[in-house]
């Protein structure tokens, strides 16, 4: 798809803010990763929804910045039971940077996500990370890119929205997979495009982590999308969102704790779409 092809002005300003953002210079990283499949098959295995949670200070569909320390968020969300960590580190439009990774990165034990819009190669080397994120419409050349990230020692997270994406992610060889109900076109928030794209993908990701993202809030949600065959779900605002009387970290847990309960699970099983597939090891 052509990344100019309908975008959302916010996300027009974010990529052009990524093209023009000026290398980060300095050396080639070079990571001694934290295995993002065992993070989430111990989490599976402990009989909870493997749930990546993200410190996301602000984006272009929220009102305001939350100024909490991004390492004492970042704990209550490990502390609440998740798996991963998802920082932003796009600093115009999301209030991230490369800093606040390192920092968490430094305090938690989880595998890290680095979220941000990575156009070219030079970009991977502004931060350590255990994973980082490639959005196939935004990318040129996403085996190229997927390669230099690998040789760097990242896992990547091949994140789509269409099934033709997913079919492109798969292609170019991506391992995790992340399916974005919100339309980068609209910023629409739909739950049910993880559900219709997995099912048309069914057949081709069955070797994928697929992992849902955006627009989830409560367990209900996570329910759903586990049934439509999420290994994993990333959550940001709903976590961000969390009230003074409140807490992130039992907003994380709720998330996850109530699923124990549920008949969700999708690739250790007979689907409920009749696709029967074995445990996910990479
Ligand atoms: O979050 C946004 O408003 C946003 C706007 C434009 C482009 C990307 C955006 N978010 C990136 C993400 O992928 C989400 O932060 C992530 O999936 C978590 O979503 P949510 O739980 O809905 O915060």
């Amino acid at each position: 798809m052509d990344a100019e092809d309908e975008i959302a002005p916010a996300v027009q300003s974010i990529l052009d803010a990524a093209r023009s953002r000026a290398d980060p210079g300095g050396e080639r990283v070079d990571i001694e990763p934290r295995s993002l499949s065992d993070a989430l098959s111990a989490t599976e295995a402990d009989g909870r929804a493997p749930v990546i949670a993200e410190v996301k200070p602000t984006s272009p569909t929220t009102e305001g910045t939350r100024r909490d320390d991004p390492v004492e968020l970042a704990q209550a969300m490990v502390d609440g039971g998740a798996a991963a960590l998802s920082v932003l580190t796009e600093p115009d439009h999301f209030g991230g940077s490369p800093e606040y990774l390192e920092r968490v990165r430094e305090a938690v034990d989880v595998p890290v996500l680095r979220k941000d819009f990575i156009l070219r190669e030079s970009q991977l080397d502004a931060v350590e990370g255990d994973v980082v994120l490639l959005i196939v419409r935004f990318v040129d050349d996403l085996e190229g890119l997927l390669a230099a990230a690998r040789e760097r020692g990242f896992q990547v997270l091949v994140e789509a929205h269409t099934e033709a994406e997913v079919r492109e992610a798969v292609a170019a060889g991506a391992e995790f997979i992340g399916v974005n109900n919100r339309d980068l076109a609209k910023l629409d928030v739909d739950l049910g495009t993880f559900e219709r794209v997995a099912d048309a993908t069914a057949e081709g990701t069955e070797d994928v982590t697929l992992i849902a993202e955006s627009g989830i809030s409560t367990p209900e949600d996570v329910r759903r999308l586990r049934a439509a065959g999420a290994d994993a779900l990333l959550i940001g605002s709903a976590i961000m969102n969390y009230e003074e009387s409140d807490n992130p970290a039992k907003i994380v847990r709720s998330n996850t704790e109530r699923l124990t309960n549920a008949e969700s699970r999708t690739r250790d099983n007979e689907r409920t779409d009749g696709r029967t597939t074995e445990t996910r090891q990479s």
